[in-house]
């Protein structure tokens, strides 16, 4: 087991990486457990899977689940869900100083923690993530939300867990199509800050994705590793260092909200079209070399991801896709940051990107090929 501290001002928890982890969650939750239940708030089909692990580790320590079962898929982060499951926590007594489980994806991770946040103006909670994506980016960091209309994420707040427990064999359940969009934010650690990591993951990308124990490991702890650095830096995204986990995802939002939330296309399939769309654009501007920018492209292919976003057959312009832009949470006076590439390895904030350029640019790319 990989165990990866966040250190933040005042206070530090523990991400632990490896196998069987759920089959003792029992033993890992005890510091967090004041009571004899215990509230599990959990993706369907995470429960479906894991469900039993769970449970059997609890009772053996004398803790009796109840569970909240969320519908699989982006939907559920919204305030109909956030209504509903902070309803059922105040029903089960939840007080300030209890811990919540949030058992599955990212969804369930941001919805769950969220409502921790708020429930009597906030209580504990410890992420049992069991996606790919979710073990290496959401549950760590505390950045909790629920989407709107007007696009993803934009009613949350910073909320930390208390533990991370990522439980490698969870992954062994997860649908291909998943584990592939969870990849993404792992090769984003590579690309946006660490040259040597990406070149691993070039080699290593099958081996992951085909789960070896060893490699996979490898790449789930030190994909956390460096969020955990870049959250104790700049724990709620004010001085920079945070907004380079952002790569990729100022285009991968805005194509989130023009395909409606759906399952046409997933968070980390945005993402990875979204980063080769920031490579692309930094490579226009001459900031990174083509030939830094279609290796990067080359990484996403391979790991069977999306990178040309003429291939979705959109039917809108580059003008509709910035548009989404002006909700971005980074947008300030009026200019939007964007987080572009220097190189493989160098990623870097640009003030100086006119909106009006990437929607040209995203004409290009949206008509290409
Ligand atoms: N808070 C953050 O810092 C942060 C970071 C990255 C992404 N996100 C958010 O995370 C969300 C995406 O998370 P995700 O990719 O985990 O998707 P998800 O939560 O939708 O889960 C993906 C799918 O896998 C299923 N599933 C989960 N665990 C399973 C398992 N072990 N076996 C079988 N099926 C399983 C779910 O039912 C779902 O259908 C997005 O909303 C994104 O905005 C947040
Ligand atoms: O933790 C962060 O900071 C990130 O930006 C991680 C992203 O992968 C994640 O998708 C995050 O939710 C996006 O943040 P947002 O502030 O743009 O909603
Ligand atoms: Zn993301």
């Amino acid at each position: 087991m990989a165990v990866i501290p966040v250190e933040l001002a005042g206070r530090r928890y523990e991400v632990r990486v490896g196998p069987g982890l759920l089959a003792d969650l029992g033993a890992h939750a005890k510091p967090f457990l004041r009571k004899s239940h215990a509230c599990i708030v959990a993706d369907r089909n995470a429960r479906k899977h894991w469900g039993e692990t769970v449970a059997r580790s609890l009772q053996a320590e004398g803790i009796e689940p109840r569970w909240y079962d969320v519908a699989p898929g982006e939907a559920s982060k919204s305030w109909e869900s956030l209504a509903h499951l902070t309803d059922w926590l105040l029903g089960q007594g939840v007080e300030r100083g209890d811990h919540v489980f949030a058992l599955g994806g990212g969804v369930v991770g941001d919805l769950t923690g969220f409502a921790c946040a708020i429930l009597k103006r906030g209580c504990g909670f410890v992420q049992l993530p069991t996606t790919l994506l979710a073990q290496v980016d959401s549950s760590v960091g505390g950045k909790t939300a629920i989407n709107t209309a007007a696009g993803k994420n934009l009613i949350g707040a910073f909320h930390q867990p208390s533990l991370v427990l990522a439980d490698l064999d969870t992954l062994a359940t997860l649908p291909e199509r998943e584990l592939r969009a969870g990849f993404a934010e792992v090769l984003k650690y590579g690309v946006l800050g660490d040259r040597d990591f990406f070149a691993w993951l070039e080699a290593h990308a099958q081996a992951v994705l085909a789960l070896d124990p060893a490699d996979l490991e490898r790449a789930v702890a030190t994909s956390v590793a460096a969020k955990a650095r870049i959250v104790a830096e700049d724990e709620r995204e004010t001085s920079g260092a945070r907004a380079m986990l952002n790569l990729g995802h100022t285009f991968g939002h805005a194509l989130e909200a023009e395909t409606g939330f759906s399952n046409r296309l997933l968070h980390g399939e945005a993402v990875a079209l979204g980063m080769v769309l920031a490579a692309r654009y930094s490579a226009r501007r001459g900031d990174i070399s083509l030939t830094d920018a279609e290796r990067l492209t080359r990484a996403v292919d391979a790991a069977g991801l999306p990178s040309e976003i003429a291939a979705m057959q959109l039917p809108c312009d580059g003008r509709a896709l910035a548009d989404h832009m002006l909700h971005d949470k980074k947008m300030d006076a009026g200019t939007l940051p964007f987080i572009l590439l220097r190189s493989i390895g160098a990623a870097c904030l640009a003030r100086d990107v006119a909106l009006d350029d990437v929607a040209a640019f995203l004409d290009e790319q949206l008509q290409a090929h």
